[in-house]
C-alpha cells in the first residue's frame, strides 16, 4: 500500500496515541488539580484503537508510541498492547513503545516486555521525594523508583524524561546525570511547553533554556554531538566521563520541524498532525460511520496528512506565550 508522505515530501512513519487523557498524578505544568476528564462514551474503545493503529501500519507506520494521559491507568490496556504483537510479529511495526510515569510499571513491566516492548520512556523532574510530590501533586517517588526498576529488571531499556524547570531542578542537574548514569539509563531534558489552560502557573517563570542547561553540563563533562536523530525534536549528546546520552527536546529555542516525521492520535479519534497547531481530522467518525470497511478511515488519513503543516509556531521570544495552543498535553499526548 502507498507510504503516507507530507506535503514537505515528510514520510510518515512514527505514530504517538493517546489512549486516554486520565492520569493519576496531577504535574503542575500538565494539569489542573480539579482537572475534568472525558466521558468514557467519548473514548475510543480498545477494538477501535486496534483498527486506527493497524490502518496506519498498513500505511507505512513502523514506530508506535502509546501515551496519555498515563497510558497505563487505561483499563485492560494490556490486551491493547498484546494487539499489536502481532505487527512487530509480521515486521510492518519495528517498534512498539510508551512514555509513562512509571507509577504502574511494578505491574506492567512484565506483560509489556512480554508483548513486544522493550524500550520505555518515564518521566520523572526530580530525584527529591518532597519535590517530587509538590511537581506532581499526587505522586509519590517511591512507587516510580520501584516501578523503574522493576521495568529494567524486567529488561526493558530505560530513558528518564525531565521537565527543565527554572528554580526547581536547576539544582539536581549533576545529581541526576549521576543517577542514571549509575544505571546505564539516558537522560533527555524537556523545556516547558504552552499547553492547555493550567489555571495560575506561569509556564514563563517555569522556563529554563537548554541552552543553558547544556552550558552547565558542559563545564563538568566532555559533551559529543551524536549526529542521530529520531526524527523528533530531541538532540542528543553522549557525556565521555559516563557514556551515557543525554537528549535535549527544545521546541521553543531549536528549529526541528524539518525532519518531522510524526503525527498524534488522541483518545477520541482525533488526528493532530502537529503538536503545535489546532488542526485536526476526526478519525472516529470516519471509523464508526463505515464498521465493515476500512476504506473510508484509510482515505480520511490521507487527506488528513495532506494538510500537515510545516512546523509549529511556538514563541517565547517576545517574552509572552504566543502561538499557545489551548487543548491540554495530555489529550493530545505529549
Ligand atoms: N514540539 C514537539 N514536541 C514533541 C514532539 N514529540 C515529542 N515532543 C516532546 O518531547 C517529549 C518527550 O517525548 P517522548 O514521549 O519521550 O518521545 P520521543 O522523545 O519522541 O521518544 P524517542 O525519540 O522515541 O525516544 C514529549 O512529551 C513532548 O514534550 C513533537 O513532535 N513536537
Ligand atoms: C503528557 S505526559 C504523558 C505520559 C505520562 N503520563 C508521562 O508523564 O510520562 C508526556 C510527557 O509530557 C511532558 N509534559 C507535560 N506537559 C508538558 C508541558 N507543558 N511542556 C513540556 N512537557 C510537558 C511530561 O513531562 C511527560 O514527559
Ligand atoms: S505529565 Fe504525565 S504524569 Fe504528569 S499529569 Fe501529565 S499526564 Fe500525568
Ligand atoms: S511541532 Fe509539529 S511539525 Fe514540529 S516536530 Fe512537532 S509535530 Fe512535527
Amino acid at each position: 500500500m502507498e507510504k503516507l508522505i507530507d506535503p514537505f515530501a515528510r514520510p510518515i512513519s512514527y505514530l504517538r496515541v493517546s489512549v486516554t487523557d486520565r492520569c493519576d498524578f496531577r504535574c503542575v505544568y500538565c494539569m489542573s488539580e480539579n482537572m475534568s476528564f472525558l466521558p468514557k462514551k467519548e473514548l475510543l474503545t480498545l477494538e477501535e484503537l486496534d483498527r486506527l493503529c493497524s490502518g496506519f501500519v498498513r500505511m507505512g507506520v513502523e514506530k508506535l508510541r502509546i501515551t496519555g494521559g498515563e497510558p497505563l491507568v487505561r483499563r485492560n490496556i494490556l490486551t491493547f498492547f498484546r494487539a499489536m504483537t502481532r505487527h512487530l510479529d509480521s515486521g510492518a511495526l519495528k517498534e512498539l513503545t510508551l512514555t509513562t510515569n512509571g507509577s504502574q510499571l511494578e505491574k506492567f513491566a512484565q506483560p509489556l516486555f512480554d508483548a513486544g516492548v522493550r524500550r520505555v520512556n518515564i518521566s520523572a523532574d526530580t530525584l527529591d521525594a518532597d519535590k517530587f510530590a509538590q511537581i506532581t501533586r499526587w505522586g509519590r517517588l517511591p512507587q516510580v523508583l520501584r516501578g523503574i526498576e522493576a521495568a529494567q529488571n524486567a529488561g526493558l531499556r530505560v530513558k528518564l524524561n525531565a521537565v527543565a524547570l527554572r528554580g526547581f531542578n536547576e539544582d539536581e542537574l549533576l545529581s541526576m546525570t549521576e543517577w542514571c548514569a549509575a544505571r546505564d539509563m539516558d537522560l533527555t531534558w524537556i523545556e516547558v511547553m504552552p499547553m492547555g489552560d493550567i489555571g495560575n502557573e506561569d509556564r514563563l517563570d517555569q522556563y529554563w533554556k537548554l541552552t543553558d542547561l547544556r552550558a552547565r553540563l558542559a563545564e563538568h563533562y566532555t559533551l559529543t554531538d551524536l549526529p542521530e536523530s529520531t526524527g523528533g525534536p530531541a538532540r542528543y549528546v553522549r557525556i565521555e566521563e559516563t557514556g551515557q546520552k543525554v537528549g535535549f527536546i527544545t521546541p521553543l529555542s531549536h528549529n526541528f520541524c524539518e525532519s518531522c516525521n510524526r503525527v498524534r492520535l488522541t483518545c477520541t479519534g482525533e488526528l493532530f498532525m502537529c503538536l503545535g497547531q489546532e488542526d485536526n481530522a476526526d478519525l472516529r467518525s470516519a471509523l464508526r460511520n463505515h464498521p465493515g470497511s476500512d476504506a473510508p478511515l484509510e482515505a480520511a488519513i490521507r487527506d488528513a496528512i495532506r494538510h500537515k503543516p510545516r512546523g509549529h509556531d511556538f514563541d517565547y521570544s517576545r517574552q509572552t506565550v504566543d502561538g499557545r495552543v489551548s487543548r491540554h498535553m495530555s489529550h493530545t499526548g505529549g
